[in-house]
């Protein structure tokens, strides 16, 4: 007979072989299980027996990674359920979890002390815990995410069980991560699958209504067509998105997408930056600096907000759609450039023109190719579409398992007018996400102000109907109130009046306008 060597993880055992045995049984008894509770209590058994502890038990961090929660306990021989199990994102009470949690470190404590070790959080026991060992829990992408404790109160050497215990547990949040994912395929709201809703639809954007598929073939038109392309639509429909959707999808592809936005500098600012300057143009202009129009050349100059160009800026840029000049400041010469431009704009442009604060020119210079993106609430069903698609791209930024949507999210979400547009629903689903410590999004992670409580009476629903409309309004108009009333066609005073009755203050009129990084 062959005698089997006892592999390093077991050296220091004393009956390697039969531990070995036992360890084996349990792995196969733990991977026979499909139900979350039977693998976190079967963890905590298995951990308590192999060692011969008298405690053993689980704590996980919940999906946001800022509560850990005491998934399981076996104590003195019996599953135990403790009440307020869940431990604050610190754990600055619980040292030693902290330790091993935040270290990723084994614990192995031969010799506890109470006035050493803070260790309040064991359950009394009949004598004084002696010895204690605390195991950090990876997942598959090694981030830890739960420790497993076990403590006696005898003296035993536990370090020796730290890496067979610990392959152990990583195991079971192996298993537990996958019921997960299995559950989540299976959920009713997923059928359709979570992947098909937030597959981008065309040129990377999502969508699939009728006004999207019209958007698309209107920008297929425009791909390998030099022509300038004006972008309109209210603010966060996606006119930047569909700009570079245009730049990398077209011929120029290969070439600078340069980006910039014409209210956020003032003139003087806007206009060295556009075309560039020479050395001593002004005071201050130590070297000659390269514009963005030269940057741009042989690729696309994205002008963002261009109805707030200031109108001696508009002659200029006129100037280079017409014959491709640029002449820089302080420069006596032109030079050429190739350069496409893409503009947009969420103003009316027309009417701009027809006040004088945009050359008419100009904006037919422009609109040679307007599109028009279309609000978000006329595009049904993709609110839930881009909704999916937002929730999983923030649980895969935040590494966490996608979230189910319930249904009342979902109608709550399809009841909402969104002002603000996809960038709204963006922000709205990205908070969810955060709130959401379990791993399914309820209407408690939205505050949606607009959506409809199925709960209100007839009155209180037209109120809460009117309520909206009437920010949505103010919103549009920028808070204007005298803009918001001819727009609603009320006299001033009634708007006012109807704000106060309805409880609207200047804090419901603002929303976050510009939540992307540019
Ligand atoms: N169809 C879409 N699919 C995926 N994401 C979208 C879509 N439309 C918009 N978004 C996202 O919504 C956000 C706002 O889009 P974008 O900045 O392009 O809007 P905008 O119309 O240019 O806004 P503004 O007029 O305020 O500049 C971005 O994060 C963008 O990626």
């Amino acid at each position: 007979m062959t005698s089997l060597e006892s592999p390093p993880m077991f050296s220091q055992l004393a009956q390697p072989l039969r531990y070995a045995e036992a360890l084996l049984e349990r792995f196969s008894r733990l991977a026979g299980l499909t139900e979350g509770h039977s693998l976190r209590q079967g963890l905590v058994e298995a951990a308590s027996l192999l060692t011969g502890c008298e405690l053993s038990q689980l704590y996980l961090l919940d999906d946001t990674h800022t509560r850990l929660t005491m998934a399981a306990e076996w104590h003195q021989g019996s599953w135990q359920i403790r009440e307020n199990a869940s431990l604050p994102s610190d754990y600055h009470r619980e040292q030693l979890l902290q330790y091993c949690l935040c270290q990723n470190q084994i614990l192995a404590i031969d010799a506890l002390d109470s006035n050493l070790h803070d260790i309040a959080f064991l359950p009394d026991s009949r004598r004084p815990w002696r010895t204690l060992l605390c195991l950090p829990l990876l997942s598959e992408a090694q981030h830890v995410v739960g420790v497993l404790l076990a403590a006696s109160m005898q003296p035993l050497p536990l370090s020796s069980f730290s890496d067979s215990l610990r392959l152990l547990g990583n195991f079971v949040v192996a298993q537990l991560d996958l019921l997960q994912r299995v559950s989540t395929c299976q959920s009713p709201v997923s059928e359709d699958s979570l992947q098909d809703k937030a597959c981008p639809s065309g040129y990377g954007l999502i969508g699939e209504s009728d006004v999207m598929r019209s958007l698309y073939q209107l920008i297929s038109k425009v791909l390998h067509n030099p022509v300038n392309v004006l972008l309109t639509g209210e603010t966060g429909t996606g006119k930047e998105l569909v700009a570079r959707a245009i730049h990398d999808y077209g011929f120029r592809r290969t070439r600078p997408f340069i980006v910039q936005n014409c209210a956020s500098l003032p003139e003087n600012l806007l206009e060295s930056e556009m075309f560039g300057y020479r050395k001593g143009a002004f005071s201050g202009a130590d070297r000659d600096h390269t514009g963005l129009l030269d940057a741009a050349d042989t690729g696309t100059l994205f002008l963002d907000e261009v109805g707030d160009m200031p109108l001696a800026l508009q002659a200029k840029l006129l100037r280079v759609l017409q014959e491709g000049e640029v002449r820089p400041l302080g420069s006596t010469e032109t030079h050429r450039v190739d350069v496409r431009v893409i503009a947009a704009t969420h103003r009316d442009l027309k009417s701009l023109v027809e006040a004088g604060s945009f050359r008419e020119d100009l904006f037919y210079r422009l609109s040679h190719f307007p599109i028009e993106l279309p609000p978000l609430q006329e595009r049904g069903p993709d609110i839930l579409r881009l909704a999916h698609h937002f929730s999983a791209q923030a649980c895969s930024f935040l590494q966490r398992q996608p979230c189910r949507w319930s249904q009342e999210a979902e109608s709550q979400l399809l009841g909402y007018t969104f002002p603000g547009n996809v960038r709204e629903l963006k922000g709205l689903v990205e908070r969810a996400i955060l709130l959401c410590d379990g791993n399914e999004l309820l209407p408690e992670h939205f505050s949606l102000h607009g959506a409809v409580d199925t709960n209100l009476n007839l009155r209180e629903r037209l109120e809460q109907v009117e309520r909206n409309l009437l920010i949505e309004s103010l919103r549009r108009n920028h808070g204007n109130q005298t803009n918001a009333a001819t727009e609603l066609g009320l006299p001033r005073r009634t708007l006012l009046y109807r704000m106060q009755r309805l409880n609207i203050f200047p804090a419901d009129i603002r929303f976050q306008e510009k939540a992307d990084v540019r």
